[in-house]
Order: structure tokens, then sequence, then C-alpha cells
């Protein structure tokens, strides 16, 4: 809606389509979660996998085992144009949520401690057969890391810390791996839950349901998807593979066995874009339907309070968290800018791990701390975020796609505050819409009599998140131990177009 003189700033943002025939796969993986092996935590991730079916009609299969899972988009999806920051965050988004929500189901004893976060990326597979190798790659490192784990958390169990574990088993092979589990433990590692040793997949299968009978009797039948999760020694075998319609179906069968995965192909699989160094980097994360998000849970028109404060306290959360990196975060609405100095490193700037641990860090947040903003008010669906990273070569520019947020915020405002008047004085929405289009807001305010300026500063300005540097430089001494306080993370309504603000705060942007 809103047109400024700012919005060149869009332009930096750079096209990230996969392409056909490309098969989208979106690979995530748990943050800094290393814990003994425990059967609950794979069956809460394969309950999660089975939520991200349910909810996105194009994902046809997932693979998962330990802290990851690959999600397989169908080959004719056209899921958010293809663009890959989207499918990536929106998946891990909600894939955070509902692993934020599922948590006490599989471990109701144990409270979460802290928001959990994960990280991804998008891999596009040109052709069926590559994804016949990326399976079989996955399933590789499912065999062998799983063989290491039930060592190495066995050897911990009998008092050995982690490092002293870990330097027993490196470098050990598979039989090796088998006969330490034998020969110490009495395991034979063949025996142990299929679970652990393959993996699971979850599937979209048909099956045939009898809805009613014929007066003769006859069933009448209908063919309906139906999620399942299997475990499946070889997933990338042909026999596996033929015997799911739903894959022949939607990729085309696997014509050959394979053995072996070509390093070529690991590459491809592997590759991650960095990010332009010595840019200033945003990520942007925005609420996915917040519209129908906001009407479910009754917010409050056109600004409810408790939703800003909540977005504000997850931004919060992502500035402590990642201190080191982000300097400085703006929020309106459902939308939050984060900008990275320009000489962050962070995952060495690749663009994936960014925005992925940075949506997964802030939803997961927003689910956990929910009910302390809306403690009437259950979550009825699962909110989640997209997001996408764009690099600005200069302060300037930086500075001026601040100030195309700020005024997105203004005139949105302006524009609500004008429409919800409408509404009130007894118009309907369409004739509110009508009355507004191309009006000139300013006028419309004070044609409709609204003390505009007395709405609070936060509704008007949006929120600004940095560290309150007037501490920085104080040196605490506990204990005798000298240390520099990084400052505290505060919230502020400010303008942030004019340079005021910039002026006394020249540290945050200090290049
Ligand atoms: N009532 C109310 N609604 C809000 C508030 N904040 C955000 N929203 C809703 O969230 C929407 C955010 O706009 P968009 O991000 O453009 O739209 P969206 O529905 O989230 O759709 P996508 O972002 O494209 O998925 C607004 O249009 C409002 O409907 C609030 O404080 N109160
Ligand atoms: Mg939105
Ligand atoms: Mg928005």
């Amino acid at each position: 809606m809103a047109n400024s003189k700012y919005e060149y700033v869009k332009c930096f943002e750079v096209e990230d389509e996969v392409m056909f025939p490309n098969i989208i796969l979106v690979w995530i993986n748990a943050c800094n979660i290393h814990k003994p092996y425990d059967v609950n935590a794979l069956k809460l991730m394969n309950s999660c996998a089975v939520e991200v079916l349910e909810e996105y009609a194009d994902v046809v299969l997932a693979y998962g085992f330990g802290d990851e899972y690959t999600f397989v988009f169908k080959k004719t999806s056209k899921f958010y144009e293809r663009r890959a920051s989207k499918v990536l965050s929106i998946v891990i988004s909600f894939f955070s949520s509902v692993f934020v929500r599922k948590w006490g189901e599989f471990f109701p004893h144990k409270e979460l401690q802290c928001s959990p976060s994960f990280h991804g990326r998008v891999i596009p597979c040109a052709s069926t057969e590559a994804l016949q190798a990326y399976l079989l790659w996955r399933q590789n490192i499912c065999h062998l890391s799983d063989q290491h784990e039930q060592c190495l958390w066995r050897l911990v169990e009998r008092g050995m810390n982690l490092n002293e574990a870990w330097d027993i088993i490196k470098g050990f092979d598979k039989s090796e791996l088998n006969n330490l589990l034998f020969d110490e433990f009495n395991v034979n590692y063949n025996t142990l839950e299929p679970i652990f040793r393959q993996g699971s997949c979850v599937l979209k299968t048909l099956v045939e349901d009898i809805v009613k009978y014929k007066d003769n009797g006859d069933p009448i039948k209908r063919q309906r998807r139906k999620i399942i999760t299997v475990h499946s020694k070889k997933i990338a075998g042909k026999r596996f593979w033929n015997e799911h319609t739903v894959l022949l179906k939607d990729f085309g069968g696997f014509v050959e066995e394979i053995n072996n995965v070509t390093p070529e192909y690991v590459r491809s699989f592997e590759s991650d874009i960095k990010l332009m160094p010595s840019t200033w980097i945003v990520v942007r994360i925005d609420g996915c339907h917040f519209h129908r998000f906001s009407e479910l849970h009754e917010f409050v028109k056109p600004n409810d309070s408790r939703a800003l404060n909540l977005m504000n306290l997850c931004a919060v959360a992502v500035l402590e968290k990642f201190w080191e990196d982000i300097v400085f975060a703006y929020g309106v609405s459902d939308e939050y800018s984060f900008i990275l100095k320009k000489t962050s490193d962070l995952y060495q700037r690749r663009a994936s791990k960014i925005v992925s641990t940075i949506v997964s860090f802030f939803t997961s947040t927003y689910v956990m701390r929910w009910s302390e903003f809306f403690p009437q008010s259950e979550l009825k669906y699962l909110p989640s975020f997209d997001g996408r990273a764009v690099c600005y070569p200069s302060t300037e520019i930086l500075r001026d796609y601040l100030s195309w947020r700020q005024v997105d915020c203004h005139i949105n405002n302006q524009y609500n505050s004008c429409f919800w008047k409408l509404v009130a004085s007894g118009k309907s929405k369409r004739e509110a819409q009508n009355s507004l289009k191309g009006a000139q807001l300013q006028k419309k305010i004070e044609e409709l009599d609204i003390d505009y300026n007395k709405l609070p500063v936060m509704f008007r300005q949006g929120s600004s998140v940095y560290r309150d540097k007037i501490d920085t430089d104080l040196i605490h001494h506990e204990n005798g131990n000298t240390f520099e306080s990084n400052g505290k993370v505060i919230v502020e309504h400010i303008d942030i177009i004019g340079p005021t603000f910039w002026l006394e705060h020249p540290n945050i942007l200090d290049e």
C-alpha cells in the first residue's frame, strides 16, 4: 500500500527461485541439541514431520534421523513461487512451532528449558536419480552416526566424559563400532530398534475407505491420502521406492540400484550461498497469514499491544542470543527486521543458516511465550514466519531501508485508524475501503476527527530494539574479575528516519 521514496531499497533483494525441473528438498537440523539418544526425541521429531506433511500438501515425503529431517516437495510444486528462502523459512518456522507445542506430549516431566532452534537449507535435486543418491547419502550417514551415538552414550553412561568417549571411538569404522558394542556392552547392533538404525520415512499414501454401502450391500469406496511413518533398511532401494505408488507417480521409479554416492553429488547437496562480505545484512521476517491468525485470536483492531509486545519480546531474545552480530532491529505489525553488522561473520555469512536460525528461534520463542501475553486464549493454530536476507552496501542505504519500513508503519497505521473509525461509525468494510481509496490520509484523519498524535507511540512509530550502550564502557568488578558489559537490550518507539536518533547513538551503526 505504502509508496515512498525509500522503496528503491527493494531492488537489493535477489531472486532465489529453484528452477524447474529441480526437485525441492528442505533439510533441517536442530541447533546445539546433543544428548543421549532418546527414543522420545526421535518420536517427537517424527510427529513434527507428520504435521509438516499435513500442513503442506506439496510435501510428499520426509526422511529423518537423529536431530535432522529432510522434506521432499512434489516435482511440480509451485509452493511460494519456489522461492528458496521463503520455502525454507516457512517449513523450518512451522516445524519449530510444532516442536515447542508437542514437546510436553513426549517429555511430560521435562520442561523445555529454552527456545529450541533449527537451521537448514534448500537443496535442489536435478533429477530422480539425484534424489535417490541424496536418500542413500543421508541413510548411510544415519547408520554411521547412530553406531557412533550408541557407543558414545554407553561409554558416557559408564562414567566417561564426552571427550574421553569421543577419543576412543573417533576413527572407528562400522565393524569396529559393532565390535565395541558387542564386546563391551553385550549389544548386537542389528537388534536395536529400527527407528535408530534406519531413520524414519514419513510419506503420503493412498488408502481405500468404505464410505457407505449401496442398497444391495456393495461397499462404496473412496481413495484418500493417508500419512504413514515407516522404517526401512534401504530407502534408496528400488523395492522400497517402487512399492509406494505415490512416490512412483510423483517422481518416477528408481531405475538402478546404487551403492555409492559420487562426491560431486555430495558437493551439490552441501552447497550453501554466502552473503557478500562487508555489507549490512538485513534479515526480515514476517508472519504467514497473520490476517487470519489475528482474526482467529481476536487481536484488537487495528493494533493489539499484547501481540506487538510479544513480537518485541521475541526480538529482544534474538538480540540477546546473537549479541555479537545483530546491532539493531525494527518491528511493526507482524514483521521484524534484524540488522547484522557489516563485519559479522555469523555462520561464515551462509544465508540459509542465518535466516533459518533466526526465524526458527523467533518462532519457538513466540509459541513458548504466547500464554504470558494471551493468558485467556489458547493458540488455535500454530504461527509461522517467513524470512529472507538482503545485503545493503552502505550505511546510507541501510538507513533508507529502515526509513522505508517506518514510513510503511506510518502509512498503514494512518490507513487502519481511518478504516476502523469509519467501520465504528457504522460503515461497512467495503464502504470504508471505497472512501479511503486514493484519499489523502492526513486529510482524512482531520475529517474524521482522529486525534492521531494521542495514539500510543508504539502504534505510530513501530518498535526499535538495540543495546543500550550507556553502560557499555562500564567495567564491573565481581569477585575481583573485570568484564565489559554488552549493555541491556531495550525497546524504544522513536523516529528512526530523521538524523537525531542516529546522532545520539553513533555506536549502533558504527563501522
Ligand atoms: N487486529 C490486528 N491485526 C494485526 C495486528 N498486527 C498484524 N495484524 C494482521 O496481520 C496482517 C499483516 O499483514 P501482512 O503481513 O501483509 O499479511 P499476512 O496476512 O500476514 O499475509 P502474508 O504475510 O503474505 O502471509 C495485517 O494485515 C493484520 O491483519 C494487530 O496488532 N492487530
Ligand atoms: Mg504477514
Ligand atoms: Mg506483514
